[in-house]
């Protein structure tokens, strides 16, 4: 898309199910006026909740695919995932930071697409993890099972700016380690 590093970044939220990737992007988004959220368009029913997202049919995706809305899309959990080319540029043009939760699959393609790009890695133990999944209730036992395998799942080779935050502990501590290296020469806040 741009190397322009003028442009604000393209901040990836990547980590495993229940990590708190929804979470941390909303605080974030709270505490920093700078930072805006890129709503995904999902192949998920309407009614399952948690993010805000656009849900479409599998027909209509395939429909904004074929006329090139998406920057990046994938598919992971039985889904289909798209990130709207327009929202990414209004928002980045704006000169703000835009944080999509991206698939770990997907960032040396993202990297290479939104030049100015940098990676949060989110993580937790694996026995916050399943119980933080558990608590959210948006899948079944056995949907969360599944996504409680994929979590141990590395980052690939090649990716330039990758940070861990971790989100053992309380939310807040996660969203000021994120600030911190979004914007590394501000001062500690409050
Ligand atoms: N630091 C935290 N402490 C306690 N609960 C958390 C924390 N971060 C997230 N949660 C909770 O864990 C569940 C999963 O969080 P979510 O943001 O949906 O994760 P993800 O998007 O990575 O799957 C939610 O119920 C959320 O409220
Ligand atoms: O390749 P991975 O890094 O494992 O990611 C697979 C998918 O999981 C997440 O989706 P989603 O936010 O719908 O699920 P989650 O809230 O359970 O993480 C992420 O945004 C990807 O779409």
């Amino acid at each position: 898309m741009t190397d322009d590093i003028s442009l604000g970044p393209v901040i990836a939220i990547v980590g495993p199910s229940g990590v708190g990737k929804d979470s941390l992007m909303e605080a974030l988004v709270a505490a920093e006026p700078r930072l805006s959220l890129l709503k995904r368009v999902i192949t998920r029913a309407p009614e399952a909740g948690g993010e805000d997202y656009t849900p479409v049919t599998e027909a209509e995706f395939a429909q904004r695919e074929a006329a090139g809305e998406f920057a990046l899309h994938w598919s992971a959990h039985g889904l289909l995932y798209g990130v709207p080319a327009a929202a990414v540029v209004a928002q980045r043009a704006a000169g703000r930071g835009v944080l999509v939760n991206f698939s770990r699959a997907m960032l040396v393609d993202a990297q290479d697409v939104f030049g100015n790009f940098v990676i949060l890695n989110v993580t937790a133990s694996p026995e916050v993890l399943a119980a933080r999944l558990a608590g959210r209730g948006r899948e079944s036992t056995e949907e969360q099972a599944k996504r409680l395998a994929q979590a141990s799942k590395p980052l690939p080779e090649g990716l330039h700016h990758v940070h861990q935050i971790d989100n053992s502990g309380e939310l807040s501590a996660a969203v000021q380690a994120a600030l911190a290296v979004i914007y590394p020469d501000q001062p500690e806040r409050a």
